[in-house]
């Protein structure tokens, strides 16, 4: 499958159903708030494993008790795609295990 940048309307719609995310640039992104270094420190090791599985790869970063995460797609030039909103509901999934708000 072809992966091709969204428009506007389409990164419009999709972050209406995700709370937290926004665009910034070029790029998608959300920063949590943990109970703990260490609860961050599980989660930044969760998303790796799931960035692994989908061969899709965030700039991740690990706070004292913070993970923010921004993402594009790089093979077609650092715009929004599908991709980065895959990403993006996988990590809201395993973020309630967390703790992560
Ligand atoms: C060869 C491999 O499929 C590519 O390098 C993948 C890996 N991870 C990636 N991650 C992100 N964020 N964007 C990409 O275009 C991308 N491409």
């Amino acid at each position: 499958m072809a992966v091709e940048p969204l428009s506007q309307k389409e990164i419009e719609e999709r972050l209406a159903e995700l709370p937290g995310w926004s665009v910034d640039g070029d790029r998608l992104a959300r920063s949590y708030r943990l109970g703990s270094h260490f609860a961050a420190t599980a989660m930044v090791v969760h998303i790796a494993q799931v960035q692994e599985e989908l061969n899709h790869h965030s700039d991740l970063t690990l706070g004292y008790n913070t993970v923010s995460l921004t993402v594009n797609t790089h093979s077609v030039g650092g715009a929004v795609t599908e991709l980065d909103f895959a990403l993006a509901r996988r990590v809201e999934d395993l973020a309630p295990g967390h703790g992560a708000h």
